[in-house]
């Protein structure tokens, strides 16, 4: 039975989830580094919010993990290159808890600027200040978004209806839909000579981290407000603190820090700074969509194969699931075929996809052909690791796309070009669900896979089949099926071979030294 950690606290919804799909659930909340380590290697699934951090060595210890679940967007506790090395899928629920964050920026921007959290304790503290807790209108002031995906323009879409001016920086957007959001696209130090309030939200990356520091503070206009529900890593607490004492930010609301969880910090304790212990999807209906949304997808990745918001990985819906699963035979039988006989090093990889095949999803058939290429070189390769280890490698892969019908309905060529020649096999289904070679070197055949496979190339000259069938039979190995093929005018011809138990070393040999064989390999699917 499957079986999935649950590491991080998360709505009990998950684990009822992963039960009913009949998926074993373990709820082990608030472990130890070592601990988690101890006991991942029995897991096929970890689900995880953000105290889990799922390291390097977290991961070579879960020796039969295949996928991890982020219940949330930010997947920095998760190393992405080891899981993708290790061949385990890393998803996360990238729209589950958008709105709730947002919700936390736009309430984090009237907290400060109308000092909620000082005014209630001083309140509730019976000294009625009023003079001292002066606020500020977001109305007619200009909001600064920095990353406008799904946070940021829900978060524009919000101060819009604040009527505050917003203007955005993000690489990525696109002038439409900068357009369609109402908000102004512009370069990086446009938006801090012009921005009132700033709000930040970007994953963190080599581009992101530090992007709030003196020489950036320096360029925003004095008395600017920040706000940061994104990561902690994008700000660099001491300049901002400088920032904050010198009055050139007049306020930072922060949710998230450098060091979680941050039980002290450098910018506790100043006045013009409001805080939360990292709440921005802490809602119970973002909490609720994320548990689901993760146990669903790891239940669905585990159980039928389907793949949604990996970021390692390509998708397969579950409606594709199905439908690609005849195809993932071919593309691991032509992929497997190819490894086995490829004995020098491969340089290219090209794969047409022709007829119906070529309005598949394909991308996880490329990487099922590249995985069981390279399977016979290396134990630790999968379909997620795959396209990674041939760049690794040096091999270039490429696809083509043809979608009208040559000979047959649906058709995938796989050419592998290798220091030596280039060599192509291609397949077909039969009846929409059965595996087929159908062309290998040039050589027309229809021959169907199994478990043990013989392939010979030989001159074509009468003798070769009895000659071959004396040894099967002397060697006691039965033939399943018998697949032929030739090139007529060059006198080439090949054989594949159904067998039903593998040959001995012996038997090999003694088929090696038939009259007029040139090669045999035996084959393992
Ligand atoms: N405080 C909290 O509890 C939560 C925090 N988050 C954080 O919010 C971040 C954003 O989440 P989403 O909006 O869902 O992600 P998203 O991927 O939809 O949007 C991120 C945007 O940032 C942009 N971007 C990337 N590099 C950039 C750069 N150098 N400069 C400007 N823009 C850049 C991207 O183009 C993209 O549009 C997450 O990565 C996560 O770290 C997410 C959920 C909850
Ligand atoms: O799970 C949480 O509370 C944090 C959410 C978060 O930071 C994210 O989804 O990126």
């Amino acid at each position: 039975m499957v079986k999935v950690l649950i590491s991080d606290k998360m709505s009990p919804r998950a684990a009822e989830i992963f039960r009913d799909r009949g998926v074993e659930v373990d709820e082990l909340t608030g472990m130890t580094p070592e601990e988690l380590k101890a006991c991942i290697g029995e897991y096929d699934g970890l689900a995880v919010r953000s105290a889990t951090k799922a390291t390097a060595e977290i991961i070579a210890a879960a020796t039969n993990l295949k996928v991890i679940g982020r219940a949330g967007i930010g997947v920095d506790n998760v190393d992405i290159p080891a899981a993708t090395a290790a061949g385990i899928c890393v998803m996360n629920t990238p729209f589950g808890n958008a709105i709730t964050t947002a919700e936390h920026a736009i309430a984090m921007m009237f907290s400060l600027s109308r000092h909620i959290p000082a005014a209630n304790a001083s309140t509730q503290d019976g000294k009625w200040e009023k003079s001292k807790f002066m606020g500020v209108e977001l109305y007619g002031k200009t909001l600064g978004v920095i990353g406008c995906g799904n946070i940021g323009s829900i978060v524009a879409d919000r101060a819009v209806g604040l009527k505050m001016k917003v203007v955005a920086y993000d690489p990525f957007l696109s002038p439409e839909r900068a357009q369609e959001l109402g908000v102004e696209k512009l370069e990086l130090d446009d938006l801090f000579a012009r921005a009132d309030y700033i709000s930040l939200h970007t994953p963190i990356t080599d581009s992101t981290r530090n992007i709030i520091n003196a020489k950036n503070i320096a360029k925003m206009k004095p008395g600017v407000r920040l706000i940061n529900c994104a990561r902690g890593g994008l700000v660099v607490e001491e300049d901002l603190k400088v920032a904050l004492e010198s009055g050139q930010v007049a306020g930072a609301a922060l949710d998230v820090y450098a060091v979680e969880p941050a039980k002290e910090n450098i910018l506790f304790g100043l006045d013009n700074v409001v805080t939360t212990p990292h709440l921005g999807a802490s809602t119970d209906e973002a909490q609720v969509n994320v548990a689901i949304q993760v146990a669903e997808q790891m239940s669905d990745y585990l159980l039928v194969g389907s793949v949604t918001n990996a970021l390692n990985m390509p998708s397969v819906t579950a409606e594709e699931a199905p439908k690609l699963k005849p195809y993932m035979d071919l593309a691991a039988q032509l992929g497997g075929f190819a490894g086995q006989v490829t004995e020098s090093g491969i340089k290219s990889v090209r794969i047409d996809y022709e007829g119906a095949a070529a309005g598949l999803n394909t991308k996880p058939l490329t990487s099922i052909i590249i995985q069981s290429l390279l399977a016979p070189l290396m134990d630790s390769i999968n379909m997620v690791n795959a396209a990674l280890v041939a760049k690794e490698r040096g091999i270039d892969v490429t696809e083509s796309y043809n979608d009208r019908e040559e000979d047959y309905q649906t058709l995938i060529r796989l050419s592998i070009t290798t220091e030596h020649q280039t060599r192509d096999i291609s397949g077909t289904l039969f009846g929409d669900d059965r595996p087929r070679i159908v062309n290998i070197k040039g050589i027309n055949m229809e021959a169907e896979i199994g478990p043990h496979m013989l392939y010979v190339t030989n001159k074509d000259k009468p003798g070769f089949i009895g000659a071959l069938g004396s040894v099967l039979g002397d060697a006691g190995v039965n033939i399943a099926t018998f697949h032929l093929g030739r090139h007529k005018g060059a006198g080439e011809a090949i054989a594949l071979i159904e067998i039903d138990s593998e040959l001995s070393a012996e038997t090999l040999d003694t088929v090696r030294k038939l009259p007029h064989v040139d090669q045999v390999k035996p084959l393992n699917f």
